[in-house]
């Protein structure tokens, strides 16, 4: 387990890179406790507000005055006028990632990859690629395993729902064998790997049922589009005091069946193997990260 994947990343919040204020509130971890940060200048900033907008996210990335919340810059999409100047400036502000939307191949995470290092980039700054395309889905093994830069796959929901003509219903049916191609590909890869956005901020029911789908699938959590949906996705996502409970049993009568120089045990009438110890492992170690926080 890797120190990139055992980092909690159970709420990440797009930020409008626009809204200064909403940049400026952030740095209290009181007000928005996520995990990371996406300080945005793709979707959520009009194109004339694109330049001040990366000015004023580059200014906020380099402050370091985020606390614990791992800050990343979504800069526009390969392919458009803004693209490069946004590389550079996140190049120079050095954020823990950049986020690029619309990745659907390795070639393009390897120019993004080139582009950052000829512009300065940091080598603590990690790619995160958005995968919201069929030619992404089908490819997403190939994404995900481009570069040791790239840490973090993250799901665009809204793009791929558009580009398959699908609706969003509670679910997500349509979007189901999209979002296991990108898991598949981002776990074979070892990479972590984000869920997507719910659309709708006034239904805390759907909500969290979304977020309890997103975490039985295996993502590490879930990308967020308003403050009042961090905490319950830090709830659903961090281990909970059972599964604790149930890791430190499992551990514990492996151990014990080891010593009597038994290969398996079991715990409750279930049987363990050594794989249940591994995953029971990385939870409790994941609950020690969470508790850090
Ligand atoms: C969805 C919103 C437009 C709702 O905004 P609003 O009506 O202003 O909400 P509130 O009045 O409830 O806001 C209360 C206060 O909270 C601040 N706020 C709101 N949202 C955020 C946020 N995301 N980060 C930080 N702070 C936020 C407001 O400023 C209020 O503060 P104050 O005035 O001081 O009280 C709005 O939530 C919003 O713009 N959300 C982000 C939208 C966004 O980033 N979209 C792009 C990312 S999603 C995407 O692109 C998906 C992907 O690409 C795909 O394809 O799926
Ligand atoms: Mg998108």
């Amino acid at each position: 387990m890797s120190d990139a994947t055992l980092r909690p990343r159970r709420s990440v919040l797009y930020m409008p890179g626009a809204n200064e204020r909403a940049l400026e509130k952030a740095k209290s971890s009181a007000s928005i406790p996520a995990d990371a940060l996406i300080l945005d200048l793709e979707d959520a900033v009009a194109p004339d507000a694109k330049a001040d907008a990366r000015k004023r996210v580059a200014a906020a990335a380099a402050s370091g005055e985020y606390g614990y919340r791992e800050v990343t810059i979504r800069v526009n999409a390969p392919g458009t006028a803004w693209h490069a100047d946004d590389l550079r400036a996140a190049a120079e502000a050095g954020p823990d990632a950049v986020v690029v939307p619309k990745v659907d191949s390795a070639d393009t995470v390897r120019e993004v990859e080139r582009a950052l290092e000829a512009a300065g980039a940091p080598d603590r700054t990690a790619i995160w690629a958005m995968v919201e395309t069929p030619r992404a889905m089908l490819d997403a093994r190939a994404v995900a395993a481009a570069s040791e830069r790239l840490t973090v796959l993250v799901m665009g929901t809204n793009d791929l729902a558009k580009e398959l003509h699908a609706e969003h219903v509670p679910g997500r049916a349509p979007l189901l064998t999209g979002l296991s191609l990108a898991l598949l590909g981002a776990r074979d890869a070892g990479k972590v790997i984000l869920d997507g956005v719910y659309n709708d901020v006034k239904d805390a029911a759907g909500f969290e049922a979304e977020c309890v789908q997103g975490r039985q699938f295996g993502f590490d959590g879930k990308t967020l589009i308003h403050p009042s949906q961090v905490e319950p996705c830090n709830r659903v996502f961090a281990p909970s005091a059972d599964q604790i409970d149930r890791a430190r049993k499992i551990i514990d009568a492996f151990d014990e069946a080891t010593r009597e120089g038994r290969g398996v045990a079991t715990v409750d009438g279930r049987l363990i193997e050594n794989l249940h110890v591994e995953d029971a492992r990385r939870i409790l170690a994941l609950a020690a990260a969470v508790a850090g926080r």
